[in-house]
């Protein structure tokens, strides 16, 4: 579904994505992990054209991201930090963005519904908490029943309560086969949902593999165990590099 291909991109002097490759595909749910800043958030934007890579290609269903952005329909993204205009209501937001993608695609209404954000439509943008916002950026990334989801950092802010809702929902929509990618640094919220991982540092990509594979490869039925596992490995071999070359 997406194919990235050698994805370059330097932000001055940092290389912020480092010659990346992947394939990712329906039915997958997939963990992007990585300490901060390692590439994470530009990934995705590079993904969403919002972002323009220096090298290389994103190509969403066999077609180049940068030929036409009519496919950005079949996404439905939530941002790490959702802006809207602070004067605009909750519910002018809704029909805002309904009235912009007109009424061709079946709504899907049931994290708004489950969020409560219909007996909110009088509240203002500004006078929101960050969970609520967080409602919002959810919930409207739901709303158009997209093939792709991209979540970054989605239960960041959420209460309990909300946050098990979102995991829920991306499960449903996970099992109807669609494309599913999350970024988050609380690795037990992912544990349930992901069925792969990739792990990014200073713009490179560390391992992309299945849970189940790093799970057999590390031993280790957690996910932030077997992360762990595999970030001490890391600092153990480049200890011994600089070893070797200190000797
Ligand atoms: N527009 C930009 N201009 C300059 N540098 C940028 C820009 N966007 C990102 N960067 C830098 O690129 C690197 C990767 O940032 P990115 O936001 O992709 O990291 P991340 O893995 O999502 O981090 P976090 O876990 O903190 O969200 C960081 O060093 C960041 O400062």
């Amino acid at each position: 579904m997406i194919q990235i291909t050698n994805l370059q991109k330097r932000f001055k002097k940092l290389q912020a994505l480092n010659n990346i490759n992947a394939d990712f595909n329906k039915g997958q749910v997939i963990s992007l992990i990585g300490p901060n800043g390692s590439g994470k958030t530009t990934l995705i934007k590079s993904i969403l054209g919002l972002v323009k890579p220096d090298n290389g290609s994103i190509l969403f269903n066999n077609t180049p991201v940068t030929a036409d952005v009519k496919y950005r329909e079949q996404i439905g993204y939530m941002p790490q930090i959702g802006r809207y205009p602070d004067n605009m209501k909750i519910g002018q937001v809704f029909e805002m963005i309904k009235n912009i993608r007109g009424n061709a695609t079946k709504l899907d209404e049931e994290l708004y519904y489950k969020f409560k954000l219909d007996t909110l439509l009088d509240k203002s943008m500004r006078s929101l908490s960050g969970g609520t916002r967080q409602k919002v950026s959810a919930a409207l990334a739901f709303l158009f029943n997209p093939d792709v989801l991209i979540l970054d950092e989605p239960t960041a802010g959420l209460d309990p309560l909300a946050s098990e809702i979102l995991k829920e929902k991306v499960i449903a929509e996970k099992k109807k086969g669609k494309l599913i990618l999350i970024t988050s640094h609380i690795l037990s919220d992912l544990e349930e949902l992901t069925t792969d991982i990739m792990y990014l540092q200073d713009g490179r990509v560390v391992f992309f593999k299945s849970l189940q594979e790093l799970q057999e490869d590390t031993g280790e039925e957690k996910l932030g165990k077997a992360i762990a596992y595999v970030m001490k490995e890391g600092m153990q071999k480049r200890e011994a590099v600089y070893l070797k070359i200190a000797n």
